[in-house]
């Protein structure tokens, strides 16, 4: 499974984002371990903040099929740039996901920008310091 076709995915996804509020759709694809995709849009809601993003939906679409270890997810949006994971989202990997996890943000279909989890998250809360007390 190559970056690219996991950055196709996440474009793909897009087309599916539900945004009549932001006109911001964002599309992501979420690579388990053995080598499944699980592809989320972002969903909005007229009251706001129920909305999810596209890296939530693609995660919760997985965990809630079984799915607990990941590789990679790559996340494209329309805006010409290189689109990063919210700090929420953030959260959300740090549950499920080692720190060699790989955030890819790509700004077109071949030009894309790769970082770890631990790169994107210092310093972050997890299930380690709950087990401190
Ligand atoms: O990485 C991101 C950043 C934003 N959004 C969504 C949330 C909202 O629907 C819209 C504007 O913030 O984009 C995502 O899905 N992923
Ligand atoms: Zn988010």
């Amino acid at each position: 499974m190559s970056r690219e076709t996991l950055i196709e995915e996440a474009y793909e996804a897009k087309k599916n984002a539900y945004v009549p509020y932001s006109n911001f759709p964002v599309g992501a694809a979420l690579l388990t371990e053995d080598g499944k995709i699980y592809r989320g849009c972002n969903i909005e809601n007229a009251a706001y903040t129920p909305t999810n993003c596209a890296e939530r939906t693609a995660f919760f679409k997985a965990v809630s099929e079984g799915e607990r270890r990941f590789r990679a997810i790559a996340v494209a949006g329309n805006t010409g740039d290189y689109l990063f994971p919210c700090g929420v989202c953030r959260q959300v990997m740090m549950e499920f996901c080692d720190e060699a996890f790989e955030i890819i943000v790509a700004r077109d279909k071949s030009d894309y920008k790769v970082f770890t989890l631990a790169e994107l998250f210092p310093g972050s809360f997890s299930a380690d310091d709950l087990k401190k007390i």
